[in-house]
């Protein structure tokens, strides 16, 4: 089940083409031949009620169920040229080209500091004064430099849940992937620290392809520039966060956006 109106971009702009994706937890068949594009440099928020297999197919962006004997994908995910799904893929590259921020902020136990520059250090041999620029930038595009830059050696457990948060989400980006993906990012947070993400996403999207699994209708209507509705495992529809919530073309859509089930 797709929608049957136009594509929203050129092939060309895609920075993640899925194909007849299918996902099994063991015998527990929970993705059902997904299909769909995430355009580059643009906020797609996905949404779809509890169990619907959102995070699942997340983390099939960055193989994370690679880690879990009996969880496996078929179909495809074609990024940069290769598919994702390739056994052969060199999954600490994939992981430094898809980063991925999660529902509560997993600061690591070290310094402000040390957390920016750890994935850099796997990546890249930077000097001392190169990485001091790299971890500046990268506080500075969450908007946190400001409030850090006079404790960057303290512990990153000692900052604010939303400061965790942005932490995590330079962390991310200090590694110049290409696609950022989050997890619920703001599900954990209060209202304010929630709206400064929010804006955020808006600055990163100049740079970076975000994908976005949220449950506030809301946040994916002021962030989104696409939604992707999932029901049971399936797409349903996907469209222009304008259209979807304000002339969606399923009834199950419609449904779930005025609160009739989910
Ligand atoms: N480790 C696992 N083993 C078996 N089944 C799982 C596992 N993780 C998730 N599932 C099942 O896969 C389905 C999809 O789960 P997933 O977490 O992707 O949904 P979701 O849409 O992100 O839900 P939520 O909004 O509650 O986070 C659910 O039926 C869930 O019970």
């Amino acid at each position: 089940m797709t929608n049957d109106r136009p594509a929203v971009v050129e092939a060309a702009d895609i920075a993640l083409a899925v194909r007849d994706l299918d996902f099994f937890y063991g015998q527990n068949h929970v993705l059902k031949k997904v299909t769909l594009d995430y355009p580059r440099r643009q906020v797609t928020a996905m949404i779809g009620p509890s169990g619907c297999g959102k995070s699942t197919l997340l983390r099939v962006f960055n193989r994370m169920y690679d880690l879990y004997p009996g969880q496996r994908a078929t179909g495809s995910v074609l990024f940069d040229g290769a598919d994702i799904l390739d056994a052969t893929l060199d999954l600490n590259v994939l992981r430094s080209r898809i980063g991925m921020v999660f529902q509560k902020p997993t600061p690591f136990p070290m310094s402000i500091y040390d957390n920016i520059a750890f994935g850099i250090r796997l990546h890249e041999n930077l000097s001392r004064a190169e990485m001091d620029v790299r971890v500046e930038d990268s506080l500075r595009r969450v908007a946190l430099w400001n409030e850090v830059r006079d404790r960057l050696r303290a512990p990153a457990g000692g900052l604010s849940g939303g400061q965790q948060q942005r932490l995590c989400i330079a962390r991310s980006i200090a590694t110049r992937p290409e696609v950022l993906l989050l997890d619920e990012p703001t599900s954990a947070l209060d209202p304010i620290s929630t709206a400064r993400i929010e804006e955020l996403l808006d600055e990163l999207k100049q740079d970076f392809t975000i994908v976005i699994v949220t449950h506030n209708m809301q946040q994916a209507a002021r962030c989104a520039d696409q939604v992707a509705f999932f029901y049971l495992g399936a797409l349903v529809e996907i469209d222009t966060a304008d259209r979807l919530f304000t002339n969606p073309g399923k009834k199950q859509t419609q449904d779930y956006i005025t609160g009739r089930f989910g």
